[in-house]
């Protein structure tokens, strides 16, 4: 095994398994410090559940998944890592600044990141609105927002974009360059390929396997293309004509629901997701039930 300390992640032959769909039967992948890293491949290719790996709330079945010199999920990652899911998790009948002074307090961040993350999600014009009052891309927003605080050094974003305008998208990815540039290693899922020329760094995913890890300039020149959308497509056809299914096995999603660790909050809320815990959120439930959470990832999915 690699240990070299340039890679933020190090996953070694990971083999999940949802339900009963194999979602990854022996996934390697190196993501470098200081970079931001695209995970780009259609829905259902494993994104999100690689991500869910690299912070630990995924039950894996086997293999090593290595995120800042620990093992994925342990507890010196609590403030050092930082999960933005696909779902907003934030209190909805909360100011926006309400919620990150909470947030900031749970994971100890200093009270003057509140405002400067509020800024740098270009919410300060919202700051004294509650959530519910927001629209759907400003809740996300405030939710990367939570992430942000305490300047964590590993950032995994899923799909932050989505939803947003234009202009909002491209400040949103000056905000990831600029924590990129300051040190932070970022992890960003998307469906858009022409977000993945933003990146340093490109993970090309189909039904759970890595089809490409490259760059743009290298995506864009292995399939003799200036077109994102089209290089994927090129990337595609090359994979299916090797032979490669289209999609992994998927019997049932029925048992989702089991996926739930014991102990965590499954109360429906417009404003979590219970099947995709937060790591913050994780702490504001050890705050609340005193418990530790990192049993999670020990007693995981059933
Ligand atoms: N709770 C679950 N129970 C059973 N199967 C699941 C569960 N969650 C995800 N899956 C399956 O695992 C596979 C990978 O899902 P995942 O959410 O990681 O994909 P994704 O690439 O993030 O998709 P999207 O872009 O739509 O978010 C899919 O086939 C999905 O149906």
């Amino acid at each position: 095994m690699n240990n070299t300390p340039a890679n933020a992640v190090e996953v070694r032959d990971l083999k999940v398994r949802r339900g009963t769909t194999q979602v990854f039967d022996g996934l390697q992948l190196d993501i470098p410090r200081g970079q931001i890293t695209g995970l780009l491949g259609p829905s259902g290719c494993g994104k999100t559940t690689l991500m869910r790996s690299i912070v630990g709330v995924q039950k894996i079945d086997s293999g090593d998944v290595t995120v800042l010199d620990d093992p994925a999920g342990t507890s010196p990652q609590r403030r050092r890592v930082a999960y933005d899911t696909q779902a907003a998790s934030v209190y909805g009948d909360l100011t926006v600044s309400q919620n990150l002074r909470y947030f900031a307090r749970l994971i100890g961040a200093p009270r003057s990141d509140v405002d400067r993350v509020i800024g740098q999600v270009g919410l300060r014009g919202h700051a004294d609105q509650t959530i519910a009052s927001l629209s759907g891309g400003e809740e996300n927003r405030v939710s990367l927002a939570v992430a942000m605080l305490g300047s964590p050094e590993l950032l995994v974003l899923d799909e932050p974009t989505v939803g947003l305008d234009p202009v909002l998208r491209a400040e949103l990815w000056t905000l990831f360059r600029a924590l990129a540039d300051g040190g932070a290693t970022l992890v960003v899922s998307s469906h858009v390929m022409d977000e993945a020329l933003r990146c340093d760094r490109l993970v090309l995913m189909r039904a759970g396997r890595i089809i490409a890890d490259t760059t743009p300039a290298g995506l864009l020149a292995e399939t003799g293309t200036d077109d994102p959308d089209a290089a994927f497509l090129a990337l595609v056809e090359r994979d299916e004509a090797a032979g490669h299914h289209a999609a992994p096995d998927v019997d049932t999603v029925e048992d989702a629901d089991a996926e739930a660790a014991p102990g965590a909050d499954t109360t429906p809320s417009p404003h979590t997701e219970p099947e995709h815990p937060l790591t913050r959120r994780e702490l504001r439930e050890a705050h609340e039930s005193g418990e530790h959470h990192a049993r999670e990832n020990e007693e995981g999915e059933r």
